[in-house]
């Protein structure tokens, strides 16, 4: 089956859920390029709303704050978006109301890596508020040990791999393939 008769059968957007580093921004921008889909990121689109960064809206409004937003925006993104890639933020599924609508109208994939890659991949930024503490490694243990099994409520589940990028793309578009003839579509 090739992309494009599987972008047209899918019917609906692909959502990336997982952790920090996971590589949901990465990969989800370039499976959009891949599918010549539209590619938003619900990070992205909070910060638009606030005018300010991630790390700004947690340091001047609080988490909680931050966690309405994206449950809002996620929200509009569900209504506005038909053939897209969206990229959450880390944290965005584990909210109920957020996964219960995702889970309605989306495909959802859980971008999956180990905890070492992860770490490997989040150090080389410091735009994540969460993980700005003496240890890192031991908040991003406890996240993945929290929020695996939800992740896990995720209709797809891809490893990502190492290198390359393109690697994880095909991956997804595999799953996706397979999902679509499930549905004998
Ligand atoms: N094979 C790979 N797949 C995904 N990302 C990779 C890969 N190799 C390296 N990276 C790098 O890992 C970093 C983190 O990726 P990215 O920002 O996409 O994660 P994220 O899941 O969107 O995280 P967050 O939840 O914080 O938004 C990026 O710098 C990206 O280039
Ligand atoms: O995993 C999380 O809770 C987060 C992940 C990032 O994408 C941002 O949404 C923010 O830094 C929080
Ligand atoms: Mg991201």
């Amino acid at each position: 089956m090739d992309r494009a008769h599987i972008a047209r059968r899918l019917g609906c957007p692909v959502v990336l859920v997982g952790l920090m580093g996971a590589g949901k921004t990465t990969i989800g921008r370039r499976l959009a390029l891949r599918l010549g889909w539209d590619f938003r990121d619900s990070d992205h689109e909070v910060e638009a709303a606030a005018g300010r960064s991630v790390s700004d809206i947690f340091a001047d409004f609080g988490e909680a704050s931050f966690r309405d937003g994206e449950r809002r925006v996620i929200g509009r993104l569900m209504e506005e978006s038909g053939s897209s890639v969206i990229a959450l933020g880390g944290g965005a599924f584990i909210n109920e109301e957020t996964r219960a609508l995702i889970r309605q109208k989306a495909l959802s994939v859980w971008l999956k890596a180990d905890i070492d890659t992860l770490m490997e991949r989040v150090s080389r930024r410091d735009t994540r508020p969460l993980l700005q503490t003496e240890d890192p490694r031991a908040v991003m243990e406890k996240l993945l040990a929290e929020r695996s099994p939800i992740y896990a409520q995720a209709d797809i589940h891809v490893t990502s791999p190492g290198t390359p990028h393109d690697a994880g793309v095909a991956a997804i578009i595999e799953a996706m393939a397979a999902r679509v003839e499930a549905q004998g579509r």
